[in-house]
Formats: C-alpha cells, sequence, structure tokens
C-alpha cells in the first residue's frame, strides 16, 4: 500500500526493451540503446520476483509487456511460471502480435489468459507510415490467432496521431467490431524516446469520441470501471463497446492499483515516477524473498498522487515507455 491508501495489486513486468516495431510515438526509427544482455533479468530471476509479488505482496494480476514480450526467447516458459503460481494470478499479455500466429497455442497452453494488442490503423500504407514496418499482415494474423486460441477478450491499443491516422478512427472500430475484438483509443503520453509529445498536438479524449460518434452512437457502459484504464461505451446499443484511455485528460491515478519491473529489474511505482528501486542488485547479492519483498514495499510506499502532467514542473521519466514496460 502506498502513502494515498492506493494498494498494487496489478504487476507489469517489461520482458525486454527491444521492439520489431518503431512506432513514432514511441520510438525512433533508427531503434534505442538496447540494454546491454547482463543486466536484463534471465527467466528465472524474473519467475523469481513475480513469485514474490505474488506470495508475499498481494499481487492479483500479472502483465507481460515491453518493449515487444514476444522477442523474449524464454516467454512461454514464464508465463507457465507466473500461472502455476498459488494463489493463481491472472496472467496476459500486451504485444504488437508480430509473431503471435506462431506461438499463441503454446501460450495458451502454459496458462496465459489473455492478450492485448496495439493496431493504430488497418490500411497498410499508414501502418507502414506508422511503423517504420510493413508487417500489417502479420499483426492481423496475430489477433485472428489469439482469438482462435482462445486468449479472450482480444484487446486492441490504438494511438491516434494529428494529421496521421485520426481518420483511420472509424474504419478501425469497424473492424474490431466485426472480428469482436475490443478496441480502446489511448490518449498519447509524454513517454516517447524523442521528447516530441505536444500537449497541443494531443488527440483528445473528446476528440476521439466526437469521430466515433459520427459513425456510430455511444452510450456510456454502465458497469463497474474499478481500477480499470480504459473509460467505455457501448456500441450502437451494446453488447459491442469501445473504450478510451484518457490518461491525460481524464487522469485515473486516484484509483491506480499498478506496479511496475522493468526488464533489468528495477521497481517503478509509476509509469512516470522519476525514482526507481534497484531489486537486481539486491537479488544478485544473495537477497533473501523477504528482504526483496520489504525493498519492493518501500518503493510502493513513496507513491505520488498522480503523474502531474499538467504541473508546471512535469520532467517527463528518463526512460522512454518501451523500456519502462508500457
Ligand atoms: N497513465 C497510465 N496509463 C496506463 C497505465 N497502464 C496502462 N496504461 C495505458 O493503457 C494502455 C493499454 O495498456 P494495456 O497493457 O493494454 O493494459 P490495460 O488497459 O491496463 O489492461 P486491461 O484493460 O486490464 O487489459 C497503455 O499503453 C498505456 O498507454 C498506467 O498505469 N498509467
Ligand atoms: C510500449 S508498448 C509495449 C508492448 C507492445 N510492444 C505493444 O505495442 O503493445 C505498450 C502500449 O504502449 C502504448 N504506447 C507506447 N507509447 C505511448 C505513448 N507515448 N503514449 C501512450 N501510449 C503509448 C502502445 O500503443 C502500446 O499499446
Ligand atoms: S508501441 Fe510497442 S510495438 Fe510500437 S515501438 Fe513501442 S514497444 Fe514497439
Ligand atoms: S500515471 Fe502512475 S499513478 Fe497514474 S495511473 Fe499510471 S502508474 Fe498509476
Amino acid at each position: 500500500m502506498d502513502r494515498h491508501g492506493r494498494v498494487a495489486t496489478d504487476l507489469r513486468v517489461s520482458l525486454t526493451d527491444r521492439c520489431n516495431l518503431r512506432c513514432t510515438y514511441c520510438m525512433p526509427p533508427e531503434g534505442l540503446d538496447w540494454l546491454p544482455k547482463v543486466e536484463v533479468l534471465t527467466d528465472e530471476e524474473v519467475a523469481r520476483l513475480v513469485r514474490i509479488g505474488v506470495e508475499q505482496l498481494g499481487i492479483r494480476e500479472v502483465r507481460f509487456t515491453g518493449g515487444e514480450p514476444l522477442l523474449r526467447p524464454g516467454l512461454v516458459g514464464i508465463v507457465a511460471a507466473a500461472t502455476a503460481l498459488e494463489p493463481r494470478p491472472e496472467v496476459s499479455l500486451t504485444t504488437n502480435a508480430i509473431g503471435l500466429a506462431r506461438v499463441a497455442p503454446a501460450l495458451a497452453a502454459a496458462g496465459l489468459d489473455r492478450i492485448n494488442c496495439s493496431l493504430d490503423t488497418v490500411d497498410r500504407d499508414r501502418f507502414k507510415q506508422l511503423t517504420h514496418r510493413d508487417r500489417l499482415d502479420d499483426v492481423l494474423a496475430g489477433l485472428a490467432a489469439a482469438q482462435a486460441a482462445g486468449l479472450t477478450p482480444v484487446k486492441v491499443n490504438a494511438v491516434l496521431l494529428r494529421g496521421m491516422n485520426e481518420e483511420d478512427a472509424v474504419p478501425l472500430l469497424d473492424f474490431c467490431l466485426e472480428h469482436g475484438y475490443q478496441l480502446r483509443f489511448i490518449e498519447q503520453m509524454p513517454l516517447d524516446a524523442h521528447h516530441a509529445w505536444t500537449r497541443g498536438e494531443m488527440v483528445t479524449a473528446e476528440d476521439i469520441l466526437e469521430r466515433l460518434s459520427a459513425a456510430h452512437t455511444l452510450t456510456p457502459d454502465t458497469e463497474e470501471r474499478g481500477s480499470a484504464p480504459a473509460e467505455r461505451w457501448l456500441v450502437d446499443g451494446g453488447p459491442a463497446t469501445v473504450g478510451v484511455i484518457a490518461s491525460v485528460t481524464r487522469s485515473f491515478c486516484g484509483s491506480c492499483d499498478r506496479t511496475r519491473l522493468t526488464a533489468d529489474g528495477q521497481v517503478r511505482n509509476c509509469l512516470f515516477a522519476r525514482e526507481e528501486s534497484d531489486l537486481r542488485t539486491a537479488l544478485r547479492d544473495g537477497a533473501s524473498d523477504a528482504e526483496l519483498a520489504d525493498r519492493w514495499r518501500i518503493a510502493t510506499l513513496g507513491k505520488l498522487p498522480g503523474h502531474g502532467i499538467d504541473d508546471p514542473s512535469f520532467l517527463q521519466p528518463a526512460r522512454p515507455m518501451s523500456a519502462i514496460g508500457g
């Protein structure tokens, strides 16, 4: 629990800072200086820290992310270790879906519960322009394979960029409705590696809803939202929904239940934290489970009430989204 009474029950684990796409809102086309291999937690180290979170710290949901988690060779084994824990946490994956078509059955067999996938457009040229890679077909095949393997509900995350893919919002929603995927639009956050984010350029929740409403009737979903980042609307009376994750204009920090572990073994109590707690060094120096759990508890205590993007003193964290684990 932090000093503001929020309880972190949702652990987001980054398995790598590397990626095979270059989404313009996340990474520059030339990529980034990747973490040296020796600094990245081994599969056994990841499994141990997740176990401590679940057994000693009340973690109930584990999300594997990155960078691109499908690039991690030991992913299936890491998922299997997490799903074997007691009490059994919910285990999910956030991915760009490239390569998922091949591995979805093995992930399902390892106990993975569900998948969230990034997809910002279903227009092939725009996909290439946005991600600097011509891989739309791989992503669509990955989504279909996740659905077929029962990794449901399959959720799709989309970021809209002004002057780029705003017009793709409705076709993307229609595509998701047709295939039974739950679409959510995300407000762009100041977490890009190249610090290009500006508040004025960001496509807001209001802009998104206005655009979607021109083609569909949206009514607020009355189902309890809890600590979920996405606000949901029923589309054309339901049961299909569309969500908006308005991290900037309607932030949800007051009900935040997240804690994060980076690929190099640092605990972050917030996506925007400016400090990290180094579990990797402690772990490699021989710390016991109880000592590691204590460090994690202390790191959680100091969590700030919110991200402070609107404060004049706001500073973007040193690490970008891909290195933190989005
Ligand atoms: N501000 C903020 N944004 C977050 C946080 N977690 C996720 N997001 C945003 O929500 C987007 C989607 O995250 P997902 O990995 O799909 O997870 P989710 O929406 O939390 O998860 P579920 O709805 O439970 O599947 C991320 O890309 C972020 O932009 C968070 O802790 N803080
Ligand atoms: C960092 S990626 C990691 C997992 C995987 N590579 C993927 O794209 O789903 C996780 C999520 O972060 C989102 N994201 C990346 N940069 C962002 C930014 N600056 N603002 C908001 N969301 C961002 C992506 O759209 C994606 O849904
Ligand atoms: S959003 Fe995900 S897929 Fe796109 S560059 Fe970042 S880490 Fe890679
Ligand atoms: S910005 Fe930080 S406090 Fe706010 S919801 Fe995200 S992780 Fe939680």
